[in-house]
């Protein structure tokens, strides 16, 4: 019996086996048109075309697990929703156009992401990755390396020449995260990517972009191989769904990662791709409001002589090389007090930031990452990693700043970290929207 085709564009990238092996050469990607951006980012964020047969002017969310075939050789577009489907084709055609990529694949986590390209490795792979990465992106590495025979080193890749040390030709994949999550620190991705690929041309330099995303910065101009984000954080932006998306500018290894993606069956659900592509049209809109938020905060807790990591404030060591590879800081922050309870209770104290993990998304929020973003990351190696218990990350939405600020003041004077009179607090930013009671607070707590 013969077996089914796959689809035009989903099956003949289809044909390819995940190491490459026996298959025919992959052919041109049905869409051209990808990766070429005509306008400015904020507009061809918005700007998509549907080949809809009504004109529907947003992609419509094709809901179905099959599609018919015109004969018994297949013969249509699309076959089977996990091989491919008309709207995460849509939206994945779209984020190779706003990431400058030859293709995105949409899957359904970040950490379905890094899944997906980390079954390009293969045992005796050597990864070279930083000291500081998101506690999921740890998980996964301590996982290939216990269980996959991968050798992956942690170092500093905030420091090249440590970098260096470690490169080798068996290094296979190196993989930055910048800003680092939660401590903030700035990896030089061009110079990593040259001393990685003068190792070993075949070594990838895989991008984790999810603290800056699209609007802020391109790793793949930056001389990275693959680049994936958390769709979950600013690319959709609200907190209401989970969704990874990757890009890579070779044809080859985009085929291979498909592959994977229709053999294991993680591609984003039809309904997922429509939110997503429903978020990323705000992307800019809400990127330079929750910035400007994020900047006002820093420089508000910089002015209580906090200890702040945010890559907008000139105090940031690494101000200079951050501003060369992004153009924007983001709204992830990160403050340290000294003493783990009293972040504690500013944390409980807030009521505007919900104390909760994630980031990117318009309302504001804020946790203590080595309890919980960061948590699955043991205490010893957090301490190894010189990671501050203590550590408080905010990360920022699109509410009207002067609320932020008054809540954080007020959270802060509760738990007795600031010592505030009304008058302080007021000429703090505390503005609109102070309730008495919170004034009151405010004048107990500071004389306590
Ligand atoms: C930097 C970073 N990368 C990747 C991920 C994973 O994304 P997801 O939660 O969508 O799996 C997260 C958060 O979860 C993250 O903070
Ligand atoms: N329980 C989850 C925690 C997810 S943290 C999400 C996000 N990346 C962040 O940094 O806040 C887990 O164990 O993965």
């Amino acid at each position: 019996m013969p077996s089914a085709q796959p689809a035009a564009s989903n099956k003949a990238l289809a044909r390819v086996d995940v190491d490459g092996h026996d298959l025919p050469p992959s052919p041109a990607p049905s869409s051209p048109q990808v990766g070429r951006r005509r306008y400015a980012l904020a507009t061809e964020l918005v700007y998509t075309e549907t080949k809809d047969q009504y004109g529907a002017s947003s992609i419509p969310i094709y809901q179905s697990a099959t599609f018919k075939q015109t004969s018994s050789n297949g013969g249509s577009e699309y076959d089977y929703t996990r091989s491919g489907n008309p709207t995460r084709t849509h939206l994945e055609r779209h984020l190779a156009k706003i990431m400058n990529a030859t293709r995105a694949l949409a899957v359904s986590s970040g950490m379905g992401a890094l899944d997906v390209i980390s079954r390009l490795l293969r045992p005796g792979d050597e990864v070279i990755t930083g000291d500081d990465l998101y506690g999921g992106t740890n998980r996964l590495l301590t996982y290939l390396k216990n269980n996959q025979g991968v050798v992956v080193h942690h170092v500093d890749t905030t420091d090249v020449d440590r970098v260096r040390a470690v490169l080798n030709d068996k290094t296979a994949m190196v993989l930055l995260e910048t800003p680092t999550n939660p401590l903030i620190k700035i990896v030089d991705i061009s110079t990593i990517a040259r001393a990685a690929h003068d190792a070993n041309p075949k070594a990838l330099v895989v991008v984790d972009n999810t603290m800056l995303s699209p609007m802020l910065c391109n790793p793949l101009d930056l001389g990275a191989d693959v680049v994936y984000e958390s769709g979950t954080k600013y690319l959709s932006g609200h907190h209401d769904i989970m969704a990874g998306v990757i890009a890579c500018a070779d044809p080859e290894l985009a085929d291979k990662m498909y592959f994977t993606i229709n053999a294991t069956g993680c591609g984003l659900s039809p309904n997922d791709s429509f939110l997503l592509m429903r978020g990323v049209k705000t992307l800019a809109i809400r990127m330079e409001k929750q910035q400007a938020n994020a900047q006002r905060i820093a420089e508000f807790l910089e002015s209580h002589g906090f200890k702040v990591r945010y890559p907008g404030l000139k105090s940031h060591p690494q101000y200079d090389l951050h501003w060369s590879i992004a153009r924007g800081a983001g709204a992830v922050l990160s403050f340290e007090t000294g003493d783990v309870t009293l972040s504690e209770r500013i944390v409980e104290a807030a009521r505007l930031w919900g104390i909760s993990v994630s980031f990117g998304c318009v309302n504001s929020l804020i946790s203590m990452p080595c309890r919980m973003s960061h948590a699955s990351i043991d205490a010893k190696t957090r301490a190894e990693r010189q990671m501050p218990e203590d550590i408080i990350r905010l990360c920022v939405g699109i509410e009207d700043v002067n609320d932020l600020i008054d809540d954080l003041t007020r959270a802060l004077v509760q738990a007795g970290a600031v010592t505030l009179t009304i008058d302080d607090f007021h000429a703090n930013g505390a503005s609109s929207g102070t309730s008495e009671e919170d004034s009151a607070t405010a004048s107990a707590s500071a004389s306590a």
